[in-house]
């Protein structure tokens, strides 16, 4: 029988060795799918210089890690350990994809008794995964009905659910680029994941089609749930991932209603209060980040974020560049705006690659192309520097320009007008309608349909959504363009810039004197 009641879900969690406070409970919120309350009679109040109270701690070991999947893996003998490529070291697979694979075996459909005795009974997460959200999960019909009363079905489609149309329609936004390159990894992933779960599941005993065959829809699904739910969780110096049981049941808000953080020890992931008041029955939030824009919220966990109340709108958008930049990044860097209770922000370091030239002295040149990425030099007034890539680049730029009095007004001068001129392009792209009808023609999104892997995508209505990202952004770009003219103004002024503007003019005259001159002893 299936869960009904959430309540199971702490159940589970006191047979893990998870500590919680005594009044927390996991429960259906409005428009959010489940989310973690205080259920406690009197208010929680934490104090400024005061030690938060720890609201739940999870053992590391219960963790979703990698590492972790991959010990708990060695009980399930010869299922998951192939699925997993444990023993076949050049075949390894990454942190995230170990993630997913064992969620998608969990989570799995499975016709043949032993292996759904295995994927389910044998699973010790498996009272956990029962309550991942709706309505993205395959659930069996009874959960189904009873887990409508918790209203998760009004967890809003993440955009890669959206259909093909739909996801035409964001051209123009930032969300599109990225939307439509994760389309096609994953994609390109599937092809070999799919014969690797057939070789797996093939070889068990009583296995049928259902057991071999894995749909595309049910991988994006898997992969939406690594990416909505799992946290960096750094192992000393080391980055790590890892997807925190009940923890990952915290909602998001903005700053102003936010009440509880994480807290990463050595031994345990923490959810602890903020300064400030709970009252009872308050749902416990936390940020997913103060600095994500919408598209990026929108992105990972399908929810537009309330700009107004989290005072910042942020936009980073891909910079398509298929020269310097792409040569000494290896893929487009991104271009970040912050709008933060009116003042406009930019980080667009990589921009110092492109504000010096030859005439400066500077060059980029391909030393040769090793398979894939291009060995790059850089030569900086007559001294080569090999190999140096993305930010190494741009700190030796800074380093040998940004100190030169007479260049360094100009050199900002020519990268806002770099970037005047790329964002004026990108609100034109929002705003026109034929660059939305040209990318409806996007081969690969178009190719999903033909191929089916479109065909379960949600069918929800979009537009609002994409409309508001577009409004967004726009706003954005707009006052981007305010900041930048005004800084160009200033910098126009500026006694450096009138110098070399100077000496620019009185070299012009002098190379026309000269061809003129020229001309006259022809
Ligand atoms: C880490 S999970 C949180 C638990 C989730 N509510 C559940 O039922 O499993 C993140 C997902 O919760 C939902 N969510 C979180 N905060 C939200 C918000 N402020 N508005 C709408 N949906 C939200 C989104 O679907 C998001 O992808």
């Amino acid at each position: 029988m299936a869960p009904s009641d959430p309540s199971i879900l702490l159940s589970w969690a006191q047979l893990q060795d998870i500590d919680f406070h005594k009044s927390i409970q996991i429960n259906s919120t409005p428009h959010a799918g489940l989310g973690i309350y205080y259920t406690g009679t009197d208010t929680l109040v934490t104090f400024e210089d005061a030690e938060p109270i720890t609201l739940i701690s999870v053992p590391r070991n219960v963790v979703l890690t990698a590492e972790n999947i991959r010990t708990f893996a060695l009980s399930y003998g010869t299922t998951l350990r192939p699925l997993l490529r444990i023993g076949e070291d050049d075949e390894r697979v990454s942190e995230r994809a170990t993630i997913l694979r064992f969620l998608l075996f969990s989570l799995h459909e499975f016709a043949a008794p032993k292996l759904q005795k295995i994927a389910k009974e044998s699973n010790c997460y498996a009272a956990y995964l029962d309550f991942m959200p709706s309505p993205l999960l395959q659930r069996r019909d009874d959960a189904q009905s009873q887990l409508t009363s918790l209203s998760l079905s009004d967890l809003p489609p993440p955009p890669i659910f959206w259909t093909p149309a739909e996801i035409s329609k964001a051209a123009g936004t930032s969300l599109y680029y990225p939307l439509s390159a994760k389309l096609r990894l994953l994609s390109s992933e599937f092809e070999q994941f799919s014969s690797q779960w057939r070789e797996v599941f093939e070889k068990v005993e009583g296995a049928g089609e259902k057991d071999v065959e894995i749909s595309f829809e049910e991988y994006v699904r898997a992969d939406w749930l690594v990416a909505s739910r799992v946290m960096e969780l750094p192992i000393g110096d080391e980055p790590g991932l890892g997807v925190v049981p009940l923890i990952d049941f915290a909602n998001h808000s903005t700053s102003l209603h936010v009440n509880a953080r994480y807290e990463i020890t050595d031994d345990a992931v923490k959810l602890v209060s903020l300064p400030g008041q709970v009252a009872p029955e308050d749902e416990l939030l936390i940020s997913y980040g103060p600095n994500k824009g919408t598209s990026e919220i929108l992105f990972t966990y399908g929810f537009l974020i309330d700009s107004e109340d989290a005072g910042c709108e942020a936009v980073k958008m891909r910079v398509r560049d298929g020269g310097v930049l792409q040569l000494v990044y290896g893929r487009p860097p991104v271009a970040e705006f912050y709008v933060r209770e009116g003042e406009v922000k930019w980080e667009c370091e990589f921009l110092w690659l492109l504000c010096v030239t030859e005439e400066d002295e500077f060059e980029v040149s391909v030393a040769q192309t090793v398979e894939g990425l291009p060995d790059v030099d850089i030569s900086i007034r007559g001294q080569t520097l090999s190999g140096v890539r993305g930010q190494a680049a741009v700190d030796a730029i800074k380093e040998a320009y940004g100190s030169d009095e007479k260049m360094k007004d100009v050199l900002e001068l020519r990268r806002v007008l770099i970037l005047e001129k790329w964002v004026s392009g990108w609100m034109e792209d929002l705003a026109r309608v034929e660059v939305r009808e040209c990318v409806e023609a996007d081969e690969h999104i178009a190719e999903l349909e033909d191929e089916g892997k479109g065909d379960w995508k949600e069918k929800d209505p979009v537009d609002g959504i994409i409309e508001t990202l577009r409004q967004r952004e726009e706003r954005v770009y707009l006052l981007v363009l305010q900041a930048l003219e005004k800084r160009k103004e200033d910098l126009v002024e500026s006694d450096t810039v009138l110098a070399y503007l100077a000496a620019q003019d009185e070299k012009a005259d002098e190379e026309a004197a000269e061809a003129v001159e020229t001309d006259e002893i022809r």
